[in-house]
């Protein structure tokens, strides 16, 4: 996603497609039982988080109809004439609400995006699109509830840190929630076979519904790309750049990218989890050491955009590795 998102190059790693990534799946449900069941489940996440960088969640407590409903919006807006799109269209990266297709931002190669402001959905939903008219309503369901995954998840991981579940709790029930909604068109229509180029995203957490396959991240262990395997009822989660500051470097950040698909057209809804636009988020004291020295300098959201804005016209920088200390 454009905005929440730094580039890398990553071009140059081989392509790995055929081979999806091993994906641990996160059986959610399990994190409301029994304290030893929990602590099992946390351990699995920790590790993930640590080894991988991302896994798929199941019975995650997002309906399959709300998940259907938010696809379905999602189509049907990118359906609609271009001249109702275009009046999202913005050169305001701050804008809460902001349509594009044009590839400015240098990674959206063959994409159409709606970007959207959600928590606290109050204060955006008046500047959503109104049509389709199940827009809001879908989309609304959607943000609400995977934002209660989100906030489930960060819990999990934080405790998996050592930090404890309820580490700058209030930080994270104040913090911002924005849905990249993608649409890639289907392979042989599009003007390159990567829909959106090798970035990581600016959240601490983000989680992925796609209506088909086409996400790929780099695989640490062999340094090379895995396509992410689309399973049923399933939510993709990826971790972000500001969760590598949080864990000081414990947790490293994961780069993917969205490849078409050559049977159709595909839609993908990104929920994006950070800390409020100003907001600061450092790498947690208790894991800093003489071991481990802080290795990030402090930074908000705000910080990113400002950054995003003066590279705007040059060849963006990495955003991450501005920060490193
Ligand atoms: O469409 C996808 O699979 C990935 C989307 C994404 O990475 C993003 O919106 O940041
Ligand atoms: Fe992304």
């Amino acid at each position: 996603m454009s905005d929440e998102s730094r580039i890398v190059p990553r071009e140059q790693l081989p392509s790995n497609g055929l081979h999806p990534l091993p994906m641990p799946v996160i059986n959610l449900g399990h994190l409301t039982l029994e304290p030893a069941i929990r602590a099992r489940v946390v351990r699995d996440i920790a590790k993930a988080c640590q080894d991988l960088g991302n896994f798929q969640v199941i019975n995650h407590g997002v309906s399959q109809s709300v998940m259907d409903g938010a696809v379905e919006a999602a189509s049907d807006f990118f359906k609609l004439p271009s001249e109702i799109k275009e009046e999202f269209a913005s050169e305001d990266i701050r804008q809460p609400v902001r349509y594009h297709t044009s590839s400015k931002d240098g990674i959206s190669l063959s994409r159409a995006l709606l970007k959207l402001y959600a928590h606290p959905l109050s204060d955006w939903m008046q500047y959503w699109p109104e049509k389709p008219p199940i827009y809001r309503d879908c989309m609304g369901n959607f943000a609400v509830e995977v934002r209660r995954v989100a906030l489930q998840l960060m819990g999990a991981i934080l405790e998996g840190l050592g930090l404890g579940k309820d580490y700058e709790h209030d930080k994270f029930e104040e913090g911002l929630q924005l849905l990249s909604v993608n649409r890639y068109p289907k392979e042989s229509e599009g003007d390159s076979t990567i829909g959106l180029a090798a970035h990581s995203d600016y959240g601490f957490l983000t989680i992925l519904l796609a209506s088909s396959q086409g996400l790929e991240v780099v695989d640490r262990n062999s340094d090379s790309w895995k396509v992410v395997p689309q399973l049923p009822h399933a939510l993709h989660v990826h971790v972000g750049d500001p969760m590598e500051v949080l864990s000081n470097g414990k947790i490293k950040t994961v780069v993917h990218r969205a490849v078409l698909n050559p049977k159709e057209a595909r839609v993908s809804i990104a929920s994006i989890h950070g800390f409020a636009l100003d907001e600061k988020v450092s790498s947690a004291k208790e894991l800093v050491n003489e071991q481990n020295p802080e290795k990030y300098n402090e930074s908000s959201f705000s910080d990113f955009l400002d950054h995003l804005t003066s590279n705007m016209d040059k060849k963006p920088r990495n955003f991450l590795e501005s920060l490193r200390k």
